[in-house]
């Protein structure tokens, strides 16, 4: 049953983590290393199933490898979930056994941050082991990663409101933002910056307030979410918000926002096209974080990460291109971009080293 899964979704590795006095159960799923090691951040989240946490750890793990993809890097794809409940299940011991499983694969997989993981829970990972990205500025790493992913879905946005609206006047639209996290704050933040209207929602009460008194923000409950008159939904919560229930409510004409998976299935990409509203892939959108990190490979440089965040728009572009190009859905057009270059890439020989870690810059020793 689990290899048949796997080879639907084309994975390469799949590694099952426990540590009893640590209280560590992770999974760490290794898609697609074509392109280089794989690279992907760790979940923390208190899934009801052993089976919800592995289907998650094996979409995002995937999403990686097409993200990593579009966005040109010469990394593969992975990621890890932690089962467990982020406010009260972290310990050193908890992170520093998750570092000896990732130190274990030898490179084959990297690490870096995801939903319910920060800076501060990366360094005790950094303690067992050298794969890890993200790490705090103090060894040379690049810290936070959500800054950027908040900056470069604005440039993928900017792509696609100038598509969908022939201006990209960001300030003169409207922004459903689900999910005021590490991501989410950051974005509601750049968005006023540039005067928009926002509507904001998340579980958390003491994020909806800080967006209602900093930035101005309009809090509406939950559900609500899905019905506000804005022009743009922008999912920074969870994945699978894009659903048969969901879509018939919204009236965005664009979905463009930073979290990875949004649509539940391939059969509401193509409702979304078919109701003309226009799907910022979000693998190629919230690909900021994981561009960020990566610099860490070959030694942090925070003008190359801003240059490189600003590619987003031009990938944004070249996907709709694509798209109307061979009249399909972006999420397609998306997919054939990555399978494309993996395709590609993967029948040259590259030179051994040329894809293989290097983490120059970064200080051992330090803690
Ligand atoms: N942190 C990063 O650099 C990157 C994050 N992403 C994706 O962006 C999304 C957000 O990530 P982070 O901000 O890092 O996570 P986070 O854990 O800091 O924030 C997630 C927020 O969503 C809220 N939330 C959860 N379920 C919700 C619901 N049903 N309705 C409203 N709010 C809900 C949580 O309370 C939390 O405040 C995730 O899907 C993540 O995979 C993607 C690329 C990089
Ligand atoms: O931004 C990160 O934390 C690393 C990449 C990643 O996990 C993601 O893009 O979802």
């Amino acid at each position: 049953m689990i290899f048949e899964t796997l080879d639907t979704f084309g994975h390469e590795q799949v590694v099952f983590c426990h540590n009893k006095d640590a209280g560590l159960k992770a999974i760490i799923a290794i898609h697609n290393t074509v392109l280089g090691p794989a690279l992907g951040g760790t979940r923390m989240w208190p899934y009801k199933t052993e089976a919800d946490a592995l289907n998650d750890v094996l979409r995002l793990s995937r999403g990686m490898t097409y993200k990593n993809a579009v966005a040109g890097l010469n990394i593969g794809g992975g990621k890890a979930v932690i089962i467990g409940d982020p406010a009260t299940d972290k310990s050193e011991a908890l992170f520093r056994a998750f570092g000896q499983f990732v130190e274990a694969l030898g490179g084959r997989y990297i690490t870096a941050e995801d939903v319910g993981i920060d800076v501060n829970d990366m360094e005790y990972v950094y303690r067992e082991t050298e794969y890890v990205t993200g790490v705090h500025q103090v060894h040379g790493g690049s810290g936070d990663p959500s800054p950027f992913t908040a900056y470069g879905t604005l440039q993928g946005l900017m792509a696609t409101l100038n598509k969908r609206f022939g201006d990209e006047e960001v300030g003169k639209y409207s922004y459903s933002v689900q999910g005021l996290g590490h991501v989410g704050m950051e974005y509601v933040k750049l968005l006023k910056e540039r005067g928009a209207k926002i509507f904001v929602t998340d579980i958390n009460k003491g994020l909806v307030d800080k967006a209602v008194s900093e930035y101005g923000a309009e809090a509406v409950s939950l559900d609500e979410i899905y019905d506000v008159p804005a022009d743009v939904y922008s999912p920074c919560a969870l994945g699978g918000t894009v659903n048969e229930q969901t879509l018939p409510r919204l009236k965005a004409k664009i979905i463009c926002g930073a979290a990875n998976n949004q649509l539940a299935n391939n059969a509401i990409g193509d409702e979304v096209a078919k109701r003309g509203i226009l799907y910022a892939p979000d693998y190629a959108v919230n690909a900021g974080g994981v561009m960020n990190v990566a610099l860490e490979l070959d030694g942090y440089n925070r003008e190359r990460a801003m240059r490189m965040m600003r590619t987003i728009y031009h990938n944004l572009a070249r996907i709709y291109e694509i798209a109307e190009r061979d009249a399909i859905p972006t999420y397609r057009a998306a997919d054939r971009l990555a399978e494309e270059r993996i395709s590609a890439i993967g029948k040259l020989k590259l030179p051994l080293g040329r894809s293989q870690p290097r983490f120059q810059g970064r200080i051992r020793g330090g803690h």
